[in-house]
């Protein structure tokens, strides 16, 4: 597989320094020589541009979310490069950088697929709109935009409308959900499968069965979005929004020996990974070159 490296040096979606650092964090910790031991062609296709804006002007251009025009900018070059990745036959993988690129790397796979299904991995829901966030983060934003949910300048980036049915979409390993986000979950009837899902029905049970509906289904394309926080926060203290009670690491790999085992997955963002806020001499750092090895051992 030809797996192309594309970096989003962005924190204006989670609102904190450090989030811009991820995609040089992992270059220095040998990301792209790691892509190569594990057998596949790598082309690093390098950063997509941040235009910078300070922080006095982050509600600019909306009230309620701050960062507004620069996201959707940045997600529209995103959307355009994983477009062309995927028009070359190549694994689009998509380093941040906060999670609010998860718009422009949704919206491009959208455009080369029919049919796309999203997993998202995450600690969080990631479903508010500027009326349900209650911190007007854009990275709390990007799947209810990817689902036609919110402001028409996050819907409608890089082409208008929709870019995922509700019904495609996956949600894995969620157990900090505002109000607004669950009202929307249960309204349109979001395969949500939260934490406590999760420790009720067994990991393997839950994985199957997000494997089943996907294979039954007619998608035809899969994005697989993993924020690190869904990991637990001792392996993680790394990240802007840590939470407690998240997957070890042997969980974490296993999701990912599954998901990308089917062979469905088509893309994927790793996202959320702020240097600054490391401990334990780099202990994200290394949680996520750890978890980075696995991911490309199973990508075939
Ligand atoms: N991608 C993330 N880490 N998102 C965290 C979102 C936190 C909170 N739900 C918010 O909307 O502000
Ligand atoms: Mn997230
Ligand atoms: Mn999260």
């Amino acid at each position: 597989m030809n797996i192309n490296l594309i970096g989003v040096p962005i924190n204006y979606g989670c609102d904190r320094d450090g989030a811009q650092y991820g995609p040089s964090k992992l270059r220095e910790n040998n990301i792209v020589e790691l892509i190569k031991k594990s057998g596949h062609a790598i082309y690093d296709l390098g950063d997509i541009h941040i235009p910078k804006v300070y922080p006095e002007e982050k509600y600019n251009n909306h009230e309620k979310m701050k960062y507004l025009n620069p996201i959707a900018e940045i997600c529209n070059n995103l959307s355009q490069q994983v477009y062309c990745s995927l028009n070359a036959g190549d694994f689009p993988f998509i380093v941040g950088g906060d999670h609010s690129l998860g718009i422009g790397s949704i919206a491009g796979a959208s455009k080369y697929f029919k049919e796309l299904a999203v997993i998202w991995i995450d600690a969080h829901g990631d479903i508010n709109t500027y009326e349900t966030s209650p911190s007007g983060n854009i990275h709390g934003m990007p799947l209810a935009a990817s689902m036609n949910i919110g402001h028409p300048t996050l819907t409608n980036i890089y082409y208008d409308g929709q870019k995922v049915k509700p019904e495609n979409v996956y949600i894995l390993g969620s157990r900090d959900i505002d109000t607004g986000e669950f009202d929307l979950a249960k309204e349109l009837n979001l395969n949500m499968y939260t934490m406590d899902i999760v420790r009720q029905r067994g990991l393997d049970n839950v994985l199957e069965e997000i494997v089943e509906k996907i294979k039954f289904s007619n998608v035809d394309g899969v994005h697989l979005s993993f924020d690190i926080d869904v990991l637990d926060s001792n392996l993680v203290p790394g990240t802007g929004t840590p939470v407690i009670n998240g997957f070890p690491m042997e969980e974490g790999k296993k999701i990912f020996t599954t998901l990308l085992g089917e062979k469905f997955i088509t893309s994927m963002d790793f996202v959320e990974l702020n240097p600054l806020l490391d401990e334990d001499d780099e202990k994200t750092v290394t949680t996520c070159i750890e978890m980075l090895e696995h991911i490309f051992k199973s990508i075939s």
